[in-house]
C-alpha cells in the first residue's frame, strides 16, 4: 500500500479558499498513491482560536468537497485532516456546537468517516474552553485501493492518551491514522508516542504534523510512518514535505504471530480484573 502524509506549512494571513486551493493541488499530485493523509484543522489554523469562529465547515462543506473531488480524480482514499466542525442545528452537549472533526474519504471522494477529537487540547483554554468532546470510537476497514487494513482514527493531543488506542486495538486496528498540529516545543514527546503506540499495540502508525508558524505558535513538522514493531520506516524534517511510504500491511499478522504478546494482555482489577 502506497501513503502519502502531506506535512503541510502555513502561516497566518492566508485565506481559506487560497490554502483550500493549495491543498487540492497537493493532494492532486500524489496520484498513484493508494492512501493520502492531510494534518489537524489545516483550513481553520490549529492554534489560531480567534479566528475558528470564521472558519467553521460542515462535513460537506467547501472544504471537504474540494478534497473529495481530488481524492475522486487521483482515485485514492484521502484522510482530509480536520476541520472546526459547526454542524447545522447540533448544538452538542455544552451548546458550542463546535468540534474538531476529521474525515475518511473514499477513491470515489464519498465520506466513509467523520472522527470527532475526544482530548481537547489547551488546558481550559482553546480547545475545551470552545469546543465539544467527540465521544466515539471510530474503527474500519480502509476500502481500496488502500484496503487491507483496519485503521483507527485519532487527532494530535489524543496520542496522549492510551487507552484510546487499546479501544480500537479491542475492535481491530492495525494502523492508527494521527493527523496532527504538534508545536516544535514539544515535538519530542511527538515522536516518541508515535513510536509507542506503534510498539505496545503492534500497529502501523501514520503521524502527520503540520509546519510553519501560525498564531505565534512554532509547529513540529516530524511527521512519520512506524511499523508494528516500532521502526521508524520514514520521518520528515522540519518543513513542507510529503512522505512517500510503502507499506506491506502483511507485516502485522506476521509479526503479531512472531511476537504475540497481545495475548499476554492482564486487566488491572480497576478496569475489571484480571483476564
Ligand atoms: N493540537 C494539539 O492537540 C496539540 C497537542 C500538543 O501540543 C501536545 O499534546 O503537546
Amino acid at each position: 500500500m502506497r501513503i502519502a502524509l502531506i506535512q503541510l506549512e502555513y502561516a497566518d494571513g492566508e485565506s481559506v479558499p487560497d490554502r483550500t486551493d493549495r491543498v487540492v493541488e497537493l493532494v492532486r499530485a500524489q496520484a498513484g498513491h493508494d492512501l493520502v493523509v492531510l494534518p489537524e484543522m489545516w483550513s481553520a489554523g490549529a492554534f489560531d482560536y480567534r479566528g475558528w469562529p470564521d472558519r467553521t465547515q460542515t462535513v460537506d462543506g467547501e472544504v471537504i468537497s474540494r478534497v473529495a473531488q481530488a481524492a475522486r480524480e487521483i482515485g485514492a482514499v484521502v484522510h482530509a485532516g480536520s476541520i472546526a466542525e459547526a454542524p447545522e442545528n447540533e448544538p452538542g452537549p455544552q451548546g458550542r456546537g463546535l468540534w474538531n472533526t476529521s474525515v475518511l474519504l473514499d477513491a470515489a471522494g464519498e465520506r466513509i468517516a467523520r472522527y470527532r477529537k475526544m482530548h481537547r487540547f489547551g488546558f481550559g483554554n482553546g480547545e475545551p474552553r470552545l469546543m465539544e468532546a467527540g465521544e466515539e470510537v471510530v474503527v474500519l476497514d480502509l476500502p481500496a485501493p488502500a484496503n487491507g487494513l483496519r485503521a483507527g482514527l485519532s487527532t494530535c493531543y489524543d496520542l496522549r492518551f492510551p487507552e484510546l488506542y487499546r479501544a480500537q486495538l479491542d475492535q481491530g486496528a492495525e494502523l492508527f491514522v494521527v493527523p496532527a498540529a504538534w508545536p516544535t516545543a514539544r515535538v519530542e514527546a511527538w515522536r516518541l508516542l508515535l513510536r509507542a503506540r506503534a510498539v505496545e499495540n503492534q500497529c502501523f502508525v501514520l503521524g502527520c504534523n503540520t509546519a510553519g508558524t501560525h498564531a505565534r505558535t512554532e509547529m513540529g513538522g516530524r511527521s512519520a510512518v512506524i511499523d508494528p514493531r516500532g521502526e521508524i520506516l520514514a520521518e520528515a524534517g522540519t518543513g513542507e514535505e510529503v512522505l512517500s511510504v510503502e507499506i506491506d500491511p502483511a507485516v502485522v499478522p506476521e509479526f503479531r504471530e512472531q511476537f504475540p504478546v497481545l495475548a499476554d494482555r492482564r486487566l488491572p482489577p480497576i478496569f475489571g480484573g484480571v483476564s
